[in-house]
């Protein structure tokens, strides 16, 4: 035998040894067996053949690369979109699972909230990945101990953690990179039918400012509401994320940051991305409703008078904060033994003067001038109730470069004169002139609501002053119930926009705290403009909603210094204010009809019969039976 031939019997023996021994090896070593099904030396560069696309990809444990999908993967397999726009490297993933699970050694704290609240909202999160219809048996069943989990305050932390948090995706993220992708990648969403969509730009996430792409958790939270409050089946739920860029500097720079890392677009362009976005979802989904959540108030007001006439949709922090707080400011006026028509007589404090300070201070307007005759002559002498004091003290006339939305609500200087005021007085100097019988904080600082300025809210008018600590999250309350009971009295009315608990005034007696926050009315708003199959939403609609709201508390409640409804009737507020809303459109003659009730029907429906035709619309969480069909 040759030498070469010999060569080839010993090479060949050696082979079927080392492939023998792998076999043996792999087989007693379950790791190794795994990963020979396509990461094996050999077998490394070799595409994996997938049967699947989108979401079913990123469910999937073996295929999923969450973050680290490039760009062109995304585009094949249906992906654009379904994750946040910054495509990171593997270790870029493991070095932000890692930064997350250091943290987790540190206590996740949020003020004066549950120390164990991320905690809980991981787990929570968990199971809603997992398990829908548990998630929100779960959810509607203690809604009281989780909405301020799922929702504010710890919402803000998580959104301001989202880096971290980021695990399975959740909802879509539209980007200034997808300009011109936007009709078609909405396809990339697997439900043939969304009732509500959830929009934010992450410019303004509560009063947390600018978080860029990690807004979305509040989006998502929202319409967590959006099923346990107003039983929008979850299916047909669409958080989105417009990922314009940030102004965050410090995101800028964080190589975590799952969001672009450019400035925020302005002008023009971000209009024709808002734009580019409106026109895809209502072309997929001619019937859904689009709720804009916390974009800055520069933008809030403009996209609102842009698409408010054509489109279905709503912004929920002026106009659903708007209808809570004259829900509120009247619970307020019943609690001083008042009827509701003296309203007009209230002198109101606004501290903030942004997308939610302006929106109240626009109805509360249009609601007195309707009590005092609907008229022009109305209408001003409303306005004089009002004093505004924002980040540059009161706004006056004088005011230079003053914000359009705010002019209607700029002090005469011959008035505040007479009042010993001026241009950019501060809060503590307007509250000792004004002695308002409300002081309403919308202006995202934590603490405004200072002992001076309580301390001067003493001087009220008032019989029984009220004061709405409206900002979110918990840290950023103008102030706490504690501190306007102590340093105000007992005999206030308090409402705050995140949870807090009543205070415990002695004697068996309680100082109570409302939560005044948008969520009594937003979720009503979109469930009775879906059911009604109004085209849009008008204020008619949003007025209704709020009157709604202001009569469900009893006179024995609001005497009590209840103005607000408990979290656990949310089920039921919510439907009632649905209900609200549909007869309203109906009046209007808005309403379209919803699935099997035509418009005609819908006319013919009784008060009773509309809350019926509600209750019936309404997702519970209940399993389905399952069939299996193979066509
Ligand atoms: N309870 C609820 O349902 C809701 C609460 N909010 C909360 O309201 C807050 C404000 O929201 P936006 O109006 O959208 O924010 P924004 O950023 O548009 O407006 C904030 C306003 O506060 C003013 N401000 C800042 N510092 C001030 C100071 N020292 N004194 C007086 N005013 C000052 C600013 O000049 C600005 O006018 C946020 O914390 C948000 O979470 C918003 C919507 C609903
Ligand atoms: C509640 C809410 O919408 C906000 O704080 O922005
Ligand atoms: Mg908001």
């Amino acid at each position: 035998m040759s030498n070469f031939s010999n060569q080839i019997r010993a090479s060949s023996a050696l082979i079927k040894r080392l492939k023998h021994h792998r076999r043996s090896s792999l087989s007693s070593n379950p790791v190794l067996l795994m990963q020979s099904r396509s990461y094996t030396t050999n077998e490394c560069h070799r595409p994996a053949i997938v049967q699947k696309r989108s979401l079913d990809i990123l469910h999937d444990p073996w295929f999923n690369k969450g973050t680290a999908f490039s760009m062109t993967e995304r585009d094949r397999l249906d992906l654009r979109g379904l994750l946040p726009p910054n495509v990171m490297t593997p270790e870029q993933q493991i070095e932000r699972y890692m930064v997350d699970l250091k943290r987790l050694e540190v206590q996740a704290r949020d003020g004066p909230s549950d120390p164990n609240a991320l905690a809980k909202w991981r787990i929570l999160n968990r199971l809603h990945d997992r398990n829908e219809v548990m998630y929100y048996k779960v959810l509607i069943k203690n809604i009281e101990e989780y909405a301020p989990i799922v929702y504010t305050p710890t919402v803000g932390l998580v959104c301001q953690n989202y880096s971290g948090l980021f695990r399975r995706p959740r909802g879509m993220y539209f980007s200034a990179e997808d300009r011109g992708e936007m009709m078609s990648m909405v396809y990339n969403w697997p439900a043939d039918q969304v009732d509500m969509i959830v929009v934010t730009d992450g410019s303004r996430i509560l009063g947390l400012g600018d978080l860029g792409v990690q807004g979305i958790g509040i989006a998502i939270g929202k319409l967590d509401l959006y099923v346990a409050a107003a039983g929008i089946n979850p299916q047909r739920v669409l958080p989105v994320m417009i990922d314009v860029g940030t102004n965050n500097e410090k995101l800028l720079e964080d190589p975590m940051y799952l969001g672009l890392q450019e400035n925020r677009l302005d002008g023009d362009e971000y209009v024709a991305v808002i734009d580019e976005f409106m026109e895809a979802v209502f072309t997929r989904w001619p019937n859904v409703i689009v709720q804009f959540e916390d974009f800055q108030s520069k933008w809030a007001f403009k996209l609102l008078q842009r698409y408010r006439n054509t489109y279905r949709m709503f912004n929920d922090d002026v106009q659903g904060t708007a209808g809570v707080a004259i829900a509120g400011l009247l619970g307020a006026v019943r609690a001083q033994g008042r009827p509701m028509i003296d309203f007009p007589k209230q002198k109101i404090v606004v501290a903030g003067a942004g997308s939610a300070g302006i929106g109240v201070l626009n109805s509360a307007r249009k609601t007195m001038a309707r009590m005092l005759g609907n008229n022009e002559y109305a209408f001003d002498s409303a306005q004089r109730q009002f004093w505004v004091v924002d980040a540059k003290g009161l706004i006056t006339e004088e005011r230079e470069n003053i914000d359009p939305d705010a002019l209607p609500f700029a002090r005469k200087v011959n008035e505040i004169n007479r009042q010993e005021l001026r241009e950019g007085a501060s809060l503590v100097e307007v509250v000792q002139k004004v002695k308002p019988d409300v002081l309403l904080g919308l202006s995202a600082v934590g603490g405004l609501f200072s002992k001076e300025v309580l301390e001067a809210l003493k001087g009220s008018t008032s019989t029984r002053p009220a004061i709405f600590a409206m900002s979110n999250p918990t840290n950023n309350a103008e102030c706490t119930p504690e501190e306007a009971y102590s340093s105000v009295g007992e005999n206030i009315i308090f409402a705050s926009g995140s949870p807090f608990q009543d205070v415990d005034l002695g004697n068996g007696r309680i100082g109570h705290c409302n939560q005044g926050n948008n969520m009594y009315l937003f979720p009503g708003i979109g469930l009775g403009t879906l059911l009604s199959g109004s085209r849009i939403i008008t204020d008619g609609m949003l007025q209704a909603a709020a009157e709604c709201l202001a009569a469900y508390m009893t006179e024995e409640e609001v005497l009590k210094g209840v103005i607000f409804p408990s979290i656990s009737s949310i089920r039921d507020i919510t439907k009632e204010v649905a209900a609200a809303v549909v007869k309203e459109a109906i009046k209007e003659d808005l309403a379209e009809g919803y699935r099997g009730m035509d418009a005609r029907e819908l006319r013919k429906l009784s008060q009773e019969e509309i809350e019926e035709f509600v209750k019936n619309n309404m997702w519970n969480p209940d399993y389905p039976t399952l069939v299996y069909r193979n066509d």
